[in-house]
This record gives C-alpha cells, structure tokens and sequence, in this order.
C-alpha cells in the first residue's frame, strides 16, 4: 500500500470504504475516508486493503484484478450487480447475486445456444458457462461430474440448480419429452418441499442432488433425485411469520368444490397445523400455483388417481393435527380425546383408511413388550397423558407427511428412467452455513454438510492447485488456509463424535437433551473447536446452561446449538403401535407409505422399548456417498 494511494478501509454498513492513509501505527493504521475529509479513524491493519488503480472498472474473473482481496474481490461483484451481470468468476468457480427481477434475455433459448460448446472465459461468466463445462469434462474425461451450489437461504441456489437442468436438457436432450419432464418435476417437489419463510417465500426444506445421466453419446438417458433432510418440525410448528409446506395452502385454495368436500377441507384457518404461521402471503397465489402444479403432475404422468392419494394423505395430515386430548380423571392417569375431536378423528380415519377405534387407542395409549420374566413378550398397554398425546400425534402427523414426500421424490424419479446409463451430471442444491439466533438440530446437520464441503473446496481448490503449481514450478506465494479435519472429526468420530454421542443417548432406556449435552462436554473438554454456551459472545446464549447446548466453532464461525429436542428430532422411528397402525391400514397407498419401515421384529422385542432410526446417520451416510 502506497502513501496517498486510495484503500479499502472497514465500514459499519457497507463492509468496506475508500480512503487514504493519514499515519501508521504499531498495529493500526489512520484512514481518511475519500467522501468525508477530515473525519478520520483508526483501522486495524489486517482489515485494510490495497485498492485498484481505477475502482470503477470492473472484471469478468476476480483473479484478472491487480489486488485480488475481500474487498476489491466484493467491489468487482457490487459494481457488476448494478449493472445487471450477475455472475463473476473466481477461476472456475461462479459468483452469482439474486437479481430478485428477471433479466431481460439471461436465459432464454438464444443464451442457451451462445453458451453451447464454449471454453470458460469466452464468454460473459453465467451459469450455463459452468454447466457446459461440466457437459465437455464429462465427455473429453469420461466421468461423471458434480456442480455444488452453496449460499444462504434466498441466495438463488435452487432458481440457478434448475438453470443447468435446462440448460443441459434443451442442450444436449435426446429431443423425447424425458428433457421437459425432469425440469416440470420441480413444481411438484417444491409443492411438497419448499415453504414459505422470512428470508424466501419459495424456500426449499430439504436438500436435494439432481443427477442428469447421459448415453454413451453423451445425449440426455434420464435423470435420478436424491434428498436430504427435509425439515419435519415445520410440519406441527411455524413461526409467526413463516408457513407450513406449499401444498397445504394449495390444496385449499385450489381444489375443486367435490374434492374438498371429499378431503373435509376448510380454510386453512381451520387447522392448527397452519393457523400459528401466515396464513397467507402477498406474493404468494395458491390457487394459481394449485393449478399449475396440477399441470405439472399431468406432464410428469400423474393420473387423477395418484393425484388424489396424494391430496388425500395431505387432506390426513391437516385433520390429524386437529385432534385435542384431556386428561381421563381416572386413576390410571391416561387421557381421552375430546367430544368435539370425534369427528375430526372421524375424518382422518377416513382419509388414511384406518379403523377409527384403532387410531383413538394408538394416538391415547403406547404398546409396550415385556422382556423378561414368565410373560416374556406379553403386550401391555400404557396409557398416554395429554402431552405424550399430543407428541405421538405430531410425531404420526411428520412420519405420515415425511413418507409421503419420500414417495412423491420415488414417483419423480419414476419419471424419467433410464436402463443404463454412462456417467452424469450432478448438482448438488443445499442450505449453505446457517447461523440463527436459535440453531437445533437442522442447522447441526446442515453446518456439519459444509463443514465438509469446505474440505471438499480446501482439498480439491487450495491444496490440489498449489501442488500443481509447485509440481510446474510456478513459484507462486503458498495460499494458507485452515485445515478444518478436527471440526468434521468432532462431529462424526466413532463412538467420540457428536452424531454417536446422540445415538448412544437415543438408546437410553430414558434418553435427555440435557444428559446429551453434558455428554458432548464431558468427551470433548479441553476441544480447541467446542465450547460450553456460556463463553458465547452473545447475552441470549450466555443464558443458556452447560447442559443446555453447545457452541462449536466452524470454519464460518462460532455456532452456539441449543440441544432441546435434539434427542427427539434424531429419531425417526415412530411408537409401535402408530408404526402398526399406518402399515395396517386399509388402503394400499398409505400401507405403502409406511413399507419396511417397521424394524426388525426381534431386535425391537429384545430392545423392549421404541425402536431407533438415526436421523444424523442416515444424514451423514447419504449425503457423503452420493457426492
Ligand atoms: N437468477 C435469478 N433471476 C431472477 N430471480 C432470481 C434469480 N435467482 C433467484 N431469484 C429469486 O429469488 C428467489 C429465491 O431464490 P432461490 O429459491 O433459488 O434461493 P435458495 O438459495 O434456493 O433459497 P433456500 O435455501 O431458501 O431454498 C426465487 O424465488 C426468485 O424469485
């Protein structure tokens, strides 16, 4: 940095302004902004960065400017956005800010065709760019490839994932209407996935892998969805303003007058599952999105009868969440539903195709099989008080919805089949870093994912690259970065790491949040990366006790976990006698729903009590064989 030169020097709002150096300091340095003379201030050292000679000449590639740093790397992105471009590189990795208004002509057919064929670079940076390149590897390498799409919520992740879907079905499509299925699957996951929020009123809840696969030709076969985690808690419980899944509003919204009255459907106001949110969001039309979706499913085959099984399961949930229990007064201290739920848990039966008496006893009471003594095996039937009631209703209430959305990804894949095929494409679309003021469960699972997709980045980006460089001899600076190996083993280790400390809890015969917690610390005491709540920089984690969370710090920063319901939310497994309720109705598609979900039938008699089914597992495994 040269005196008199302009820097970029911290600001509270903007991140960085310009300025000069006045006087240098031990540590500090003394910056005169360039838009208030006189008034200057003290900056730290490392936070100030040299400035390009002309700062308001931007760049295609962030590596082609002369200082490459966070802030001239964010003044290169700022000036292209006010001038409608998007997407800047970083070599060959893509920048890109959510314009939140279409751009005239981005991505029509005409984009599509200047992209095909072309080297990175060639052109202006876009995301067809990076989907053609993918295209070529694919080919000239004979291997299959994978984009990652990481940002936060709303940052255009999805809207960008479904731009290379399209861009490499009308690219390199076989001409069959197998192209225009995969891309009208999206309308009917995100019906059921996506959910309106504070940050994006169409957010996707889960996260999903979308492989294209391709013929030796290299021409589009079919394609394969894979989805992670989808966010079950939203399914009882919204925040004021935030909604429960699109569908719900839809389908109330939309559904035609005999359907309704078939399903028992009011307005959403009626049901408890939706009346804690928004009911209702200016931006939003669900009547209009009703009817699109139901255009979608026709294009992807859906015929009126699997349309309505999937209405109806729906139609199940809302009523299911209606039911209200109180206490019996008897001795046995159990409870009983209230008069006026008799019709509503009329009506869920009716939906779900299960005996009425029998759901009444499964949602009041829990089956237990005695272990040991003379009556090994023997059924007893302990009788629920109104919070366990209420908690094994939600719990069918997500199981039910959850297994209907594992089953609409089933029938999407269903959709566009291949026999063989010869490599793919893969993106992967997934929530990036999160931190909240209140962080459980889903944000745990889903800072662990990019915990690990920043070693991907480290490995395969800093330290691949920098050894080709020094195998060629380029003698370029070494880039430092921090391993972040200990963080992911904090997590994941056998039996030491978070994920197994929860599942031994789980198995408890009395498993607790708060025993969960002070396990995590009591393993892990002197961990450089895991700290108790109350060293956190903020006064409402500072509030919370030892056995009350965690904080971690990540690669993107301290994270503090609030572990209430950790315990529960890892378990996917479903009491007994709900589990055989569901697989025992009487209509062949819910039956379905609830197929080999029932574990194995002598480990549950020799556990004796509910059976485990590790969600943070199940995470772990699925997310890191795919990719
Ligand atoms: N390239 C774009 N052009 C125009 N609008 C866009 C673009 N990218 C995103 N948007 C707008 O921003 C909204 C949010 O984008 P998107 O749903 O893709 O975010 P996301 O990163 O996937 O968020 P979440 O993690 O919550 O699912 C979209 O519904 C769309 O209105």
């Amino acid at each position: 940095m040269e005196d008199g030169k302009p820097v970029w020097a911290p600001h509270p709002v903007d991140g960085f302004q310009l300025g000069t150096i006045v006087d240098i300091g031990a540590d500090t340095l003394t910056i005169e902004p360039l838009n208030q003379k006189g008034r200057t201030f003290l900056a730290s050292m490392s936070q100030v960065f040299p400035a390009e000679e002309d700062v308001n000449k931007h760049m295609e590639d962030n590596c082609s400017l002369m200082y490459l740093n966070e802030a001239t790397l964010l003044n290169n992105v700022r000036l292209r956005y006010n001038k409608d471009h998007i997407y800047t590189y970083v070599a060959n990795i893509l920048i890109a800010v959510n314009p939140y208004y279409d751009i005239h002509k981005l991505y029509g057919l005409d984009a599509i065709k200047t992209y095909q064929g072309k080297s990175l670079g060639t052109l202006p940076p876009h995301v067809y760019a990076i989907a053609d390149k993918a295209y070529r590897d694919m080919k000239v390498l004979k291997m299959s490839q994978s984009i990652i799409v990481s940002g936060e919520s709303g940052a255009g992740k999805t809207e960008n994932t479904k731009f290379v879907l399209r861009y490499l079905t009308t690219t390199y499509g076989s001409g069959q209407d197998i192209d225009e299925r995969i891309v009208e699957a999206n309308p009917l996951l995100e019906a059921f996935g996506n959910a309106k929020t504070v940050r994006n009123n169409n957010s996707s809840r889960f996260g999903k892998f979308v492989e294209i696969h391709f013929n030796e030709k290299n021409a589009v076969v079919g394609g394969f969805v894979s989805h992670y985690l989808l966010e079950k808690s939203r399914i009882c419980m919204q925040s004021n303003d935030e909604r429960n899944y699109h569908i719900f509003y839809r389908l109330c919204a939309g559904a035609s007058e005999d359907i309704k009255k078939r399903l028992h459907l009011d307005s959403p106001d009626s049901f408890r599952h939706l009346k804690a949110g928004a009911l209702k969001d200016p931006l939003l039309d669900d009547m209009g999105d009703f009817n699109r979706m139901c255009v979608a499913m026709k294009k992807i085959g859906l015929d009126d009868t699997e349309k309505l099984d999937l209405f109806r399961v729906v139609a199940g949930v809302l009523h299911l969440g209606n039911i209200d229990f109180e206490e019996t007064g008897s001795s046995s201290g159990g409870c009983i539903l209230k008069t006026q739920s008799g019709q509503t848990l009329e009506y869920c039966a009716d939906l779900l195709a299960l005996d009425p008496g029998d759901l009444r006893v499964s949602l009041t009471t829990r089956i237990m099989l005695t272990t040991a003594g003379g009556a090994k095996g023997t059924v007893i039937k302990v009788p629920l008080k109104v919070e366990q009631a209420n908690n094994a209703r939600d719990a069918l209430a997500k199981a039910v919805y959850s297994r209907l959305f594992d089953h609409v990804v089933k029938r999407v894949n269903q959709c566009f089949p291949f026999e063989t095929s010869s490599n793919f494409i893969g993106v992967l679309d997934i929530a990036g870093f999160e931190y909240f003021e209140h962080n459980s469960f889903e944000q745990f699972c889903i800072n662990y994912c990019n915990e690990k997709l920043q070693q991907f980045f480290n490995e395969r980006i800093l330290k691949e690259e920098q050894e080709l460089y020094q195998r060629e001899g380029l003698g370029v600076n070494e880039v430092h970065y921090v391993d972040n190996q200990d963080c992911i083993d904090l997590v994941e280790a056998k039996l030491v790491g978070v994920l197994d400390i929860l599942d031994e809890e789980n198995r408890l015969p009395q498993p607790s949040d708060q025993h969960f917690a002070l396990a995590v610390h009591s393993k892990h005491k002197d961990h450089f990366r895991l700290t108790v709540p109350r060293k956190s920089k903020l006064t409402i984690h500072r509030n919370l006790r030892d056995d009350e969370g965690f904080i971690i710090r990540h690669f993107a920063g301290a994270v503090c976990y609030e572990t209430i319901r950790f315990v529960e939310k890892n378990n996917d497994a479903l009491h007994m006698s709900l589990e055989s309720l569901m697989s025992e109705s009487k209509d062949r598609f819910v039956r379905e729903l609830f197929e080999n979900s029932i574990p194995n039938k002598d480990s549950k008699q020799k556990a004796g009590k509910l059976g485990f089914i590790s969600v943070g597992n199940k995470f772990k495994v699925r997310v890191f064989v795919k990719v």
